[in-house]
């Protein structure tokens, strides 16, 4: 795309060029920094962007969308959990449990932690899950339901919080740890993989472009950490991966990897997925976290 002359009009081309890139998935941030960077003035952009759009998706989707847009541009950071400062001590008093501190990075915002959950709440959480288990499904982000990816092959479900005393002491726990509200967290989900089962590298937070991005926000904002905690050890694979930054997490019984991402952008690293689990079966419990009340 090259710009206009001045004055900018909203040529047809613009006009299909825009609706070319939404077609193809691209979010309005991208969209408008793409037409920034080609040169439009914003007000030209925004404007091409809405009339040319609302024709497409609807006038309240194409606000919403805009909106997050502007909000979620990079360098506009919100506030994050983040896990209580150990003081140079090597690991964190959680309340009822001291959780091992094993490695910290700056960015991607990351911790790995030893120690959250005991062997017997891992068994426990997997013997509760394990009845009610389904394929995995995702967030629609175009519609604001649910689906089934083709990218994630495990099986799973979510248990409502404070769902059973043990949901309750876990929960209590993570909130303490990250210093975070436990009304902002979703219900837990378990993910079991069984050999060959994955999770392709993907970002937890909501595509703030998608068409059902702003009915997902209503139920407490954006996604804005992470906990995944391993509930027990592949004989082989199923790590998790940081393909930004070459790192990955070997599942340990008990053990979880907290990364946080303070605006929905691939600036911040969180790029993460579930290797194959190459042989046995691969157990997880994931916290995802909210800016706020989830309900
Ligand atoms: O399986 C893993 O290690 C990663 C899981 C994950 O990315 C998620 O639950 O969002
Ligand atoms: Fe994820």
């Amino acid at each position: 795309m090259t710009q206009s002359t001045s004055p900018q009009n909203i040529t047809p081309q613009l006009r299909q060029w825009i609706i070319d890139q939404a077609e193809a998935g691209h979010g309005a941030d991208i969209i408008l920094q793409s037409m920034r960077d080609a040169g439009w003035h914003e007000e030209t952009a925004m404007d091409a962007m809405e009339t040319t759009l609302s024709e497409h998706l609807g006038p309240r989707a194409v606000q919403a969308a805009l909106q997050a847009a502007q909000q979620g541009r990079p360098g506009e950071a919100v506030p994050v959990p983040e896990p209580l400062p150990s003081n140079g001590r090597s690991f964190i008093d959680a309340g009822d449990r001291r959780v091992q501190v094993l490695c910290s990075m700056r960015q991607p915002r990351l911790v790995v932690l030893g120690n959250l959950l005991s062997a017997e709440e891992c068994e426990e959480l997997i013997a509760t899950a394990e009845p009610r288990l389904q394929r995995s499904l995702t967030v629609a982000v175009q519609t604001g339901g649910q689906e089934v990816n083709v990218d994630r092959t495990s099986d799973g479900m979510f248990f409502n919080r404070g769902e059973t005393p043990l949901i309750q002491r876990i929960e209590a726990r993570i909130a303490r740890l990250l210093n975070w509200p436990e009304v902002n967290g979703e219900g837990l989900q378990v993910l079991h993989y069984r050999p060959g089962a994955e999770y392709k590298p993907h970002y937890d937070y909501f595509d703030v472009g998608a068409a059902g991005t702003p009915t997902i926000l209503k139920r407490g904002g954006q996604r804005v950490a992470t906990l995944v905690m391993y509930l027990n050890e592949p004989e082989r694979g199923g790590g998790t991966t940081f393909p930004d930054v070459h790192f990955e997490v070997a599942p340990q019984r008990g053990n979880a990897v907290f990364f946080s991402y303070d605006r929905p952008d691939p600036s911040t690293r969180s790029l993460h997925g579930g290797a194959p689990v190459l042989a046995g079966e691969k157990w997880i419990a994931t916290k995802w976290l909210r800016e706020r009340e989830f309900v």
